[in-house]
């Protein structure tokens, strides 16, 4: 139903009170998703909750942890849980971090910022792209007390990459994500329908999309236009032509990165590094030989190599292969509270979480991000509760099994 209105202010103030009956309704990760769906063209909704080829690895991500069964311990005396944790020896409110996205502010003007200081407010790690919609210090600014992480793609302009770290380094962003699975973009066929390019074309289509979609396109319209914040002049942006993702990564991503690029990374970076993409227990040891603090465990959430295997199934034989050598981070797949204590129950150290988020700001804006962060945590304490764990080092092997 159109409304029409008098001012922006009587505009802004009927979509906030909209967004605030919605998130009320919502009751899922899921129920999120649906309400992003709605309010975001169709183009930048396929382009988040998308993944590779035939989307299996993006389905069996979050699928298997439903191939998990509790054998819940009963009568612990759960009147009093702690969530809390230390992951590189900075404490975190529960075992949950929020992963590196690329042009975050299509979901909503404030982008990064929002998220950041939902992640601040609630205690957690965040992190920030190469590919961010913000600059590094701007989000730093917005949530100076949170723990905070850089991700890096290699460009072929090593230079960049080393500038870049060292303003994180400055702005005081703790850990390094060093991403291992994306040397060519995976084929992300939402979005090769759609003709997804940078810059953006306007087509009919487009056009059509932003005027069914009035919130979206009166934020987006008003806000300054969306870059990617850290590395202007770099990409495609620069000039006229409209490229596609998977040139401009073909173009700007080094193919030649390497296990010898470690030493590089340590060369101008003395804080943790987490390799971001690991798929095979392997991988995982050669990362531990090589001295990495974090293990990654993740297939960019399935948005690369459709049929790498999910997150969540590499958990206990990576675990077994590194023991305490390294961080081990779950990332993918995580919609409740009940798979935050599955992968930790399998001897992950923390999970990680990327669409989650970003839908949640595209159905709530930064209410829709505190909206997910309580949901995690509420979903946390009350698995524990009933699972009989006060703690977190309660979670063990004995509490999961896989179903046969
Ligand atoms: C829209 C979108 C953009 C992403 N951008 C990046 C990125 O810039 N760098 C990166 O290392 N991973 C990126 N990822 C992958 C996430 O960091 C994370 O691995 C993935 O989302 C985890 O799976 P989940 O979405 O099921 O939680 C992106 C994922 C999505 C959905
Ligand atoms: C030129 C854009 C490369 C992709 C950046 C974001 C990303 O990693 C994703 O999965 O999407």
């Amino acid at each position: 139903m159109w409304k029409t209105f008098r001012s922006v202010a009587q505009f802004d103030s009927f979509e906030f009170d909209r967004t605030t009956r919605r998130l009320k309704r919502v009751a899922s990760v899921d129920d999120l998703r649906r309400l992003a769906k709605r309010n975001l063209p169709a183009g930048v909704f396929d382009y988040i909750d998308g993944g590779a080829e035939d989307e299996r690895s993006l389905a069996t991500n979050s699928t298997h942890f439903g191939d998990l069964e509790f054998r819940p311990r009963v009568m612990r005396d759960v009147s009093d849980l702690d969530t809390s944790t230390t992951i590189f020896g900075k404490p975190a409110s529960m075992p949950v971090v929020l992963s590196p996205t690329g042009f975050t502010r299509i979901a909503h003007s404030q982008g990064e910022l929002a998220v950041t200081r939902a992640a601040g407010r609630a205690g957690v790690p965040w992190s920030l792209s190469t590919m961010g919609t913000r600059s590094i210090e701007e989000c730093a600014a917005a949530n100076p007390d949170g723990e905070k992480w850089f991700q890096i793609y290699t460009w072929k302009d090593r230079k960049l990459v080393e500038d870049l770290v060292g303003r994180a380094k400055e702005a005081g962003y703790g850990a390094v994500w060093l991403t291992v699975d994306t040397a060519v973009l995976g084929r992300r066929e939402r979005d090769v329908r759609r003709g997804m390019t940078l810059p953006p074309k306007l087509g009919p289509k487009t056009l059509i999309d932003g005027a069914i979609h009035p919130a979206w396109t009166w934020d987006f319209l008003r806000a300054e236009p969306i870059t990617f914040a850290n590395i202007v002049g770099q990409h495609a942006e620069d000039g006229s032509t409209a490229i596609t993702l998977a040139d401009h990564v073909a173009r700007q991503f080094d193919q030649a990165l390497s296990w010898d690029d470690i030493e590089w990374l340590r060369s101008f970076w003395d804080g943790p590094i987490v390799l971001k993409g690991i798929q095979t227990v392997a991988d995982a040891e050669q990362a531990v030989a090589m001295g990495v603090e974090g293990i990654g465990l993740s297939n960019h959430g399935g948005r690369q190599l459709d049929d790498a295997p999910s997150p969540v199934s590499l958990i206990e034989p990576v675990k077994q292969a590194v023991g305490d050598q390294a961080t081990v981070i779950c990332d993918g797949g995580i919609r409740r509270g009940s798979d935050i204590v599955k992968a930790l129950a399998l001897g992950a150290d923390a999970v990680s979480l990327g669409r989650p988020y970003f839908l949640a700001l595209g159905a709530g804006g930064e209410a829709g991000v505190d909206w997910l962060l309580d949901f995690l945590r509420t979903g946390l304490e009350r698995t524990m509760a009933l699972t009989g764990c006060r703690s977190l080092a309660e979670i063990d092997r004995s509490l999961v099994d896989w179903k046969r």
